[in-house]
């Protein structure tokens, strides 16, 4: 398991360890600091081979050169580790300069420790643009200018030095110098993986990767993974810091930490471990007939429109499930009977018939959505399943109640019921992607979106009122933007309080997925990094992935662990077929990928 630490978990983990008089915040420093220089030589290994520390001035009197580093210190304990860094490469004998801020009235003691010890072997130069072009040309630079304790948009010098190196600045987006972040690149908020104060949907600099390595401590942390988190931490590498027995207890010492926030497929913390990910696990398929593996019926829309549910229905027959029906008004039955083979079809007149259908309690999983349409008759077959699905316990389906996958325009139905969420419950599974997330939970969604850019003024609206409001706009846009505060509010949040207003399981999806439960448990399923699988941004993708999670809950999974294995599964399936994959491609790949699983 590899729980996401926010930085008010982590400082609460630090806190609770330091109280316990077992470490000092000081070792807890220099074991950062420490982290990142290992994790540097591991990365680039000529950069080890040339700093041996006993190599240093008989290395430099044969006329080798003097690796040089560039270490950029903030007013915080991200400048601490900052300081830690820079000792730790001089002692290697390299040739380092250190900027960091001039007033350090504010600075917390250990990083205040750190920067006396460095003051004891080197200069510190202005933390500015100034300080930079005075010290070119490092080998490598190290970004210990903000980690989680980003509290508001970086400002002034220190904003425009934080974009120079993000490659606004010229010309370090194409010669991409070795940065290293320490802990998180500095502007990016670790508990949302936004950039305060930089206009959506742009991150820092349109230049990423910003850093070429990230070095994060413990655990990795939310903003990795969400949002712009992948696009500028380059590599992402934890480095292990001692607080283990810490995690699990509350500040006071006791108890479990909840509600917990996991990342999937899990990673390794630390740099012992070997660099695999260990995988979710589906429950097999030993014995039993067909029913005993699930009945899956998928609603399909009207004639011309069953090609989204036939993808999904696909996708949860080879998932495994033992039956997959198909339930086609009379008019698209043709068209869906020429396409099917191992597929059932049931014919519907209306909504009535749907309902005696659903009187099957061996139906144990309804996926609709995909491709159902938005007209009234939709909405009565939607009402039909919510009322034929009760809650777990109710007598249905084994005892384990009926579930639901909603998908596609069911969630835009949902959204234009008086009562959205009425007759939900954690029996459903709600799959939306952004826009679908946006019409059901629109307060959500604006809050998630933060500050909206104004609409840009064509020349017709280039006098009298028409500007008047337009640079309002503008004004009050620049206001909101700087005004932001971190930590932001993130898509993790904007999930977790979905689920807990409908009472369902939410998947939001994307590159970086999010699963909630109504009681706050989170999972962040992130295709970033060595998982990206961009392929998958193809039409009819989303239908497949209703079709895997419906397949994995008739294999008698419990919702939310459908929605993660299925959204892993799905992944797997896009990376094991990589560039040309179509949605199609989806289901036929899976047996593969299973085969796989199997296989120890
Ligand atoms: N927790 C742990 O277990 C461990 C943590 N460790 C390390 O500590 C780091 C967290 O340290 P931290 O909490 O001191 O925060 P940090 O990121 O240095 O920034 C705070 C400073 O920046 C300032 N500031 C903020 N925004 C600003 C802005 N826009 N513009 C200007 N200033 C701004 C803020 O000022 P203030 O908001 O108080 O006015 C304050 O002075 C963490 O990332 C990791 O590297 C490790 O050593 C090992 C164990
Ligand atoms: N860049 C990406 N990386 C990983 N997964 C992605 C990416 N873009 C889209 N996806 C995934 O592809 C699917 C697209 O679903 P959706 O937006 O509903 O499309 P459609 O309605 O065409 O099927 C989702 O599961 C989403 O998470
Ligand atoms: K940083």
């Amino acid at each position: 398991m590899t729980e996401l630490l926010t930085a008010a978990q982590m400082r609460e983990i630090e806190q609770a360890a330091m109280a316990s008089g077992e470490v000092t915040g000081l070792e807890l420093m220099e074991r950062a600091g420490r982290g990142v220089v290992d994790a540097i030589f591991e990365e680039w290994s000529d950069l080890a081979q040339a700093s041996l520390s006993d190599r240093g001035p008989a290395h430099q009197q044969e006329g080798g050169r003097v690796p040089k580093a560039v270490v950029l210190c903030g007013p915080g304990n991200n400048g601490g580790d900052g300081f830690v860094v820079a000792r730790l490469l001089k002692e290697r004998g390299w040739e380092v300069h250190v900027l960091a801020p001039e007033n350090t009235t504010k600075m917390p003691p250990d990083a205040a420790t750190n920067r006396s010890r460095w003051k004891e072997v080197g200069d510190i130069l202005p933390l500015n643009r100034d300080g930079l072009r005075s010290a070119r040309d490092a080998d490598l630079y190290v970004d210990a200018v903000f980690g989680t304790g980003l509290t508001r948009p970086p400002e002034g010098e220190l904003a425009e030095l934080l974009s120079y190196l993000a490659g606004s600045g010229g010309d370090h987006g194409y010669f991409q110098p070795r940065m290293v972040a320490v802990d998180v690149p500095s502007g990016l908020c670790s508990d949302s993986g936004k950039v305060l104060g930089c206009p959506e949907p742009e991150p820092f600099s349109s230049l990423a990767p910003y850093a070429r390595l990230t070095v994060t401590f413990e655990t990795p942390k939310p903003g990795h993974f969400l949002a712009h988190g992948p696009e500028l931490c380059g590599q992402l590498v934890v480095r292990d810091i001692g607080l283990t027995k810490w995690r699990s207890v509350n500040a006071d010492g006791r108890g479990l930490r909840l509600p917990r926030l996991q990342l999937v497929p899990p990673m390794p913390n630390g740099p012992d471990e070997p660099h695999v990910h260990s995988r979710p696990t589906l429950r097999p398929k030993i014995r039993g007939h067909k029913f005993d593996h699930g009945h899956v019926l998928v609603l399909t829309g009207d004639r011309w429109a069953t090609g989204a549910a036939r993808l999904a229905a696909r996708g949860a027959l080879r998932m495994g499930a033992g039956l997959v029906t198909l339930s086609a008004p009379r008019d698209a039955a043709p068209e869906v009977a020429a396409q099917i083979t191992a597929l059932i079809l049931r014919v519907e007149d209306n909504a009535d018939q749907l309902a005696e259908t659903l009187e099957d309690d061996r139906i144990g999983v309804v996926c609709l959505g995909p491709g159902l349409g938005l007209h009234a008759r939709a909405q009565e077959r939607l009402d039909a399943v919510l009322a034929a699905a009760p809650p777990p316990g109710k007598g249905t389906y084994l005892g384990r109640g009926r579930r639901l996958v909603l998908d596609a325009d069911a969630l835009t139905l949902l959204s234009r019921r008086e009562n959205p969420f009425q007759g939900l419950g954690k029996h459903v599974v709600l799959t939306p992607h952004s826009g679908e997330f946006a019409r059901l939970f629109p307060d959500i969604s604006a809050r998630l979106a933060g500050p909206q850019r104004p609409k840009l003024l064509s020349t017709k609206d280039f006098t009298g009122e028409a500007l008047q409001e337009g640079l309002a706009a503008a004004m009050a846009y620049r206001e909101a933007l700087s005004a932001e505060r971190g930590p932001a509010y993130s898509k993790v949040d904007a999930v977790r309080d979905a689920a807990k207003r409908s009472g369902a399981v939410v998947l939001l999806k994307g590159a970086d997925t999010v699963v909630a439960l109504p009681d706050g448990r989170a999972w962040v399923h992130a295709a970033v990094y060595d998982r990206s699988a961009p392929w998958l941004a193809t039409a009819g993708a989303g239908d497949v992935l209703a079709g895997f999670i419906s397949g994995v809950m008739a294999r008698g999974h419990m919702p939310h662990e459908a929605a993660i294995l299925g959204a892993w599964l799905h992944v797997e399936c896009a990376r094991s077929f990589g560039p040309g994959l179509i949605a199609e491609d989806l289901p036929e790949v899976l047996p593969s990928v299973l085969k796989a699983l199997l296989q120890p």
